[in-house]
C-alpha cells in the first residue's frame, strides 16, 4: 500500500466487522496483494462476523475481539502484529440510540478514539519520534458540521461545507465524533502523530444494519409494512455508495497529507421521502412483489433533526485523484439485490 510516507504492509481496522469497515477490507484485500488486515472489532449489535465470512480464511486477515476501549487488549494487538496504519470506523454509529443513550456514544466514540490514539501513539514511538511510514486514518462524518437550511435558493452547492468550516455538531452522535476529532488533532499537533480524517457522508450498500433509513425501508417495504418517514420527510442527506467512500478511505490512508482532513460525500443530495422513493422504484424493477404495496407512514420528528447536509469535495478530488463513480440507480439497484437475497425474497 504505497503512501506517501512508506508502504503500508499491516493494516489494523477498527470496527472491521460492521458495514462500511467490512466492505473497506475486503477492498484492501482484493486490490492491495501485499497488505494484510488485522480487523479488531467488539462485535456489538451493529458488528456481525459474517460480514466477512468469505475472507475469513484468507492467510492475509486475521481478527481480534477486542473493544477499542481496552488499552491493554489494543497494546497486545499492536505488539502481536505490529501494524503500520490503523483505519479507525470503530464508533457508536445511530443518532438515534444516540439520543436515547449519549453517553455510550462518549464512552466509545470519544473514550474509544483517545485510548486507539494512545495505543498507537505507544506502539510507534521510537527515538526520533514515530516509526517511518505508520499512519492512523481517523473515519468521520459530515454531521461535525451541524445542518444547513433545507431553503432551495441554497441548494446549488455554494453552501456546503469545506474542511476548514467551524464544526457545530447538534446531535450527541455528532457531538462525539467532533469531540473525537479534538482528540486527532491533538495527537497531531502535540505529539506529530500522522493522522489524517475524512469526513464522509450517508452511505448506502450492502451490509448496513436494519436501523439505518435504507435498509430499514427494503425489509418494511418487502414485510408489508409502512416506511416510518420522521417528521415531513424532506430533511435532506447526501447518498454515498460504500464501495465508493472505501476507495475514498483507501485513497486518504495511501495519499492524503498528514493533519489533513479530506470531505468525502457522495453528490447525490435527496430529501428523505424522494429516497424512499428511489428504494421504492428499485424493489419493483428486482420484481420484489410485496414492495408493490409500499406506503410510507409520517411520525414523530427525530429530536433536533439536522435539516440538509452537504460537503465541498474539491479538495479529495485534487489532492487524492477521489470521486465517488457509482451512479445512485446502480449502487440503489446492487443494494436492493443484495437484501433481497440475502431474505430470499427474489
Ligand atoms: C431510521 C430512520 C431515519 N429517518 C431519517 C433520519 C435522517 O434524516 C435520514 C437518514 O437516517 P439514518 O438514521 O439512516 O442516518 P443519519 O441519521 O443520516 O446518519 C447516518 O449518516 C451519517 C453521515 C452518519 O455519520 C451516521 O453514522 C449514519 O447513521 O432518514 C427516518 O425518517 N425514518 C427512520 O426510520
Amino acid at each position: 500500500m504505497e503512501s506517501a510516507q512508506g508502504f503500508a504492509r499491516t493494516v489494523m481496522v477498527t470496527g472491521g466487522a460492521g458495514f462500511i469497515g467490512s466492505n473497506f477490507i475486503r477492498l484492501v484485500l482484493a486490490e492491495r496483494p501485499d497488505a494484510r488486515v488485522v480487523n479488531v472489532d467488539a462485535l456489538t449489535y451493529a458488528g456481525c462476523a459474517d460480514n466477512l465470512a468469505d475472507v475469513r480464511s484468507d492467510a492475509r486477515y486475521a481478527f481480534v475481539h477486542a473493544d477499542v476501549r481496552d488499552a491493554a487488549a489494543m497494546a497486545q494487538a499492536f505488539e502481536r502484529f505490529a501494524p503500520d496504519a490503523v483505519v479507525h470506523f470503530a464508533a457508536e454509529s445511530h443518532v438515534d440510540r444516540s439520543i436515547a443513550d449519549p453517553s455510550l456514544f462518549q464512552s466509545v466514540n470519544v473514550g474509544g478514539t483517545a485510548a486507539l490514539l494512545e495505543a498507537a501513539r505507544a506502539a510507534w514511538a521510537c527515538r526520533d519520534g514515530f516509526r517511518a511510514g505508520c499512519r492512523f486514518l481517523h473515519v468521520s462524518t459530515d454531521e461535525v458540521y451541524g445542518d444547513l437550511p433545507l431553503d432551495p435558493c441554497c441548494s446549488d452547492g455554494s453552501d456546503a461545507f469545506r474542511e476548514d468550516a467551524p464544526l457545530r455538531p447538534r446531535s450527541p452522535y455528532a457531538a462525539s465524533k467532533a469531540a473525537a476529532e479534538m482528540f486527532v488533532g491533538a495527537y497531531g499537533a502535540t505529539y506529530g502523530l500522522p493522522i489524517v480524517t475524512v469526513r464522509c457522508s450517508n452511505n448506502y450498500g450492502p451490509r448496513q444494519h436494519a436501523e439505518k433509513l435504507i435498509p430499514k425501508t427494503i425489509e418494511r417495504a418487502c414485510a408489508g409494512l409502512p416506511v416510518p418517514l420522521y417528521g415531513s420527510g424532506s430533511n435532506v442527506r447526501d447518498w454515498l455508495y460504500v464501495q465508493d467512500c472505501c476507495r475514498g478511505v483507501l485513497a486518504a490512508l495511501e495519499k492524503g497529507r498528514a493533519g489533513q482532513v479530506y470531505n468525502l460525500g457522495g453528490g447525490c443530495a435527496l430529501p428523505n421521502v424522494r429516497l424512499v422513493e428511489a428504494v421504492r422504484d428499485a424493489l419493483h424493477d428486482a420484481g420484489a412483489a410485496r414492495a408493490a404495496a409500499f406506503s410510507v407512514e409520517h411520525v414523530a420528528d427525530r429530536p433536533g433533526h439536522d435539516r440538509r447536509y452537504a460537503m465541498n469535495c474539491e479538495k479529495a478530488a485534487a489532492e487524492l485523484g477521489w470521486r465517488p463513480t457509482t451512479p445512485f440507480e446502480e449502487g440503489m439497484r446492487a443494494t436492493v439485490a443484495w437484501y433481497l437475497e440475502r431474505a430470499g425474497v427474489v
